[in-house]
């Protein structure tokens, strides 16, 4: 399957040797495999959870494809942002909410990390709390990244951990977030528009702190809790032991692995 989207023979020109061709994949096209390999777990009849971002993008349009082909039918799409709705409609994906289809046979979207227990941050993005509750009712839960996105725990590519907050006295709330996750050398950020420098708002209306931390933060359950507590948090962008199914796709392949 990797092979079909395989590109590029580069030989390497310091080796005295003939060497075979050096196959190289950009990460845009192990993000594609990833997602066509989790596709294969649609079947017709199924509603399914539709994921926001640049790897789900990759499996929308190949769920609108095979429907267009007739190779599945009778699906229903429940999209995570406005985004992938508009996405899903262009297709002509048959979509519903969680009002009409509270129980999800399938959700299919990336993440930004996944640790060793197949735990996640979620909503650089920003779709974080549609992906939560859309996915928090999934029979099954198949992530899909590229192989940048393993860590060794969460928030171990030193990147944004996302927290959609309400807009109003934000900066409290950032400050709280930040107190919070001292021991772990957090700082709290706003997330803004790169175009205008405005505050980034969510589909729903709020803003997203980014926290960034320095150490591991421990206990992810104790963590998440914490931060739920705070009034200004609406939610977090960790998807602790929600995940069913990972799908990760590198430079050896494609694995797929399920949680125990
Ligand atoms: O959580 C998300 C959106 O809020 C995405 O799933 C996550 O950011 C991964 O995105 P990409 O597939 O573009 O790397």
């Amino acid at each position: 399957m990797a092979l079909a989207y395989l590109e590029s023979n580069k030989t390497n020109p310091t080796s005295p040797m003939s060497s075979p061709p050096q196959l190289i994949l950009t990460q845009d096209q192990l993000k594609k495999i990833a997602a066509y390999k989790a596709v294969e777990f649609v079947e017709s009849g199924m509603v399914l959870g539709l994921g926001t971002g640049s790897t789900a993008k990759h499996a929308i349009d190949r769920i609108g494809h095979l429907l267009s082909q007739g190779k599945l039918t009778n699906i229903i799409g429940i999209p995570t942002s406005t985004k992938t709705h508009e996405q899903a409609s262009s297709l002509n994906i048959p979509l519903s909410d969680l009002d009409t289809h509270p129980v999800l046979d399938l959700a299919i979207d990336g993440a930004d990390e996944v640790d060793p227990d197949m735990n996640l941050v979620k909503g650089r993005g920003g779709s974080l709390l549609r992906e939560k509750m859309i996915e928090g009712c999934c029979k099954k839960f198949v992530v899909i990244v590229d192989e940048t996105k393993l860590v060794d725990y969460v928030g171990g590519s030193g990147l944004a951990l996302p927290v959609e907050v309400v807009p109003f006295c934000w900066k409290f709330t950032a400050k709280k977030l930040e107190c919070m996750f001292e021991e772990a050398g957090c700082v709290a950020k706003l997330r803004v528009c790169c175009e205008n420098g405005e505050p980034y708002v969510t589909d729903n209306g709020n803003y997203v702190v980014d926290l960034f931390m320095k150490k591991c933060i421990g206990d992810l359950r104790a963590a998440g809790d914490k931060m739920l507590r705070l009034a200004g948090v609406v939610e977090h962008g960790m998807f602790v032991d929600m995940a069913t199914t990972l799908i990760v796709a590198g430079e050896f392949g494609v694995t797929v692995r399920n949680k125990c």
